[in-house]
């Protein structure tokens, strides 16, 4: 590095600060119930936010009726009705943690994103950027893997290509990875309690190691007893990392294909390879390709 070279990254401002927001029991207000909406009332809801829709039933989108005839009150709160203004109507912005309007009226939106804006309360008028606090982006989730693409409000549709792309990239067994170190890591905490300090230090070290030192698929097939054996002659002994082969797996795509290879004989209770691998590909081709459209056509919400 050269003396003139600055030591940290250059500041490249324009960004959004990108958070994974816990709304979990918080109040949302949502005015409009329109396609638009409908997005994002699901998403609001998997969030576990509990929202007061406002919008009248006649011009309701088929999913946001739906949402809002199976949920559970403690989640919708449903006002069948127009919203008529922050300082004429009855619900007032004060009252809630976040404010999303999806509305065909732009001078309605308005006042209420100045209302939002008087009072701090984080608000997003849909498709109008300097109206919004935060921008949605386009979003995928896996069980506990959660990824959001955005580009800063420039291409929206590129945002939704490249989260597509992200998608599709996805190994299989990611969801099953992460439980699993969740797992872990919960064990770990009940042998090792206590926040921060040089055992919380210990701790982290000895996990980014396992995360290391195992593969995607070998974290996701790890067993409890497997788990065990990690911190019983692992972190037990000297906060030792024990890889796959440590433990007595097969590594590599030898060992990937073997434990397949034994897991589809026992399930077919045995059989002729051959036959067996063009089944196997076959099987697999024809969950895939499937899945992969029906994944890409959940998302396609808008227009
Ligand atoms: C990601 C996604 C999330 C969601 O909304 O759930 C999202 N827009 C999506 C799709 C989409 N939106 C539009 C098109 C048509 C193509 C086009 O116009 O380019 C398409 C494509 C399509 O529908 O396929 C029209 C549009 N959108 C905005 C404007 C106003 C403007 O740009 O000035 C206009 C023009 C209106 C007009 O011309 O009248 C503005 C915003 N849209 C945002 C989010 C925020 C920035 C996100 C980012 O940083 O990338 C931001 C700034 C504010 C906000 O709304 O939060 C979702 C994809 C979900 C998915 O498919 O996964
Ligand atoms: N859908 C698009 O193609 C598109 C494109 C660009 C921008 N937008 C913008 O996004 C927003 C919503 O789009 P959409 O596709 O969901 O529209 P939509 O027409 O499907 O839904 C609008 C919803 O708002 C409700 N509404 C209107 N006035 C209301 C009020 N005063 N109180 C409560 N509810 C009210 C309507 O009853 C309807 O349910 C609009 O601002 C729109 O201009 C949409």
């Amino acid at each position: 590095m050269s003396d003139s070279e600055p030591p940290y990254p250059p500041i490249v401002k324009g960004a959004s600060f990108l958070l994974a927001w816990r709304l979990d029991g918080r109040k949302v207000l949502l005015i409009g119930g329109g396609l638009v909406a409908s997005g994002r009332l699901y998403y609001l809801l998997e969030a576990g936010a509990r929202v007061t829709v406002v919008s009248p039933r006649k011009r309701l989108h088929p999913e946001t009726a739906y949402r809002i005839d199976v949920s559970n009150p403690d989640d919708i709160i449903y006002e069948d009705r127009d919203y008529v203004g922050p300082e004429e109507d009855k619900l007032h912005v004060t009252d809630y943690d976040m404010v999303l309007t999806a509305i065909d009226e732009v001078g309605l939106s308005r006042k209420v994103c100045i209302a939002c804006r008087q009072a701090r309360v984080p608000v997003n008028v849909a498709d109008v950027p300097p109206e919004c606090d935060f921008y949605f982006g386009s979003q995928l989730r896996r069980g506990p893997l959660q990824i959001m693409v955005s580009t800063s409000g420039r291409g929206p549709k590129i945002a939704s290509l490249i989260r597509k792309q992200i998608e599709a990239s996805l190994p299989s067994d990611v969801e099953e990875a992460i439980d699993s170190v969740g797992k872990l890591r919960g064990e770990l905490r009940q042998r090792a309690p206590g926040t921060g300090g040089p055992l919380g230090q210990k701790r982290m070290n000895w996990m980014i190691g396992i995360c290391d030192a195992w593969r995607l698929d070998e974290l996701g097939g790890m067993t409890p007893e497997v788990r065990k054996q990690l911190l019983d002659e692992g972190w037990n002994k000297d906060g030792k990392i024990l890889s796959p082969k440590d433990v007595g797996l097969k590594s590599g795509i030898a060992g990937w294909l073997a434990d397949t290879r034994t897991k589809v004989v026992d399930a077919l209770g045995g059989g002729d390879m051959q036959v067996l691998k063009a089944g196997v590909t076959g099987f697999v081709l024809g969950a895939v390709i499937p899945g992969a459209i029906y994944i890409g056509s959940l998302y396609q919400r808008r227009r």
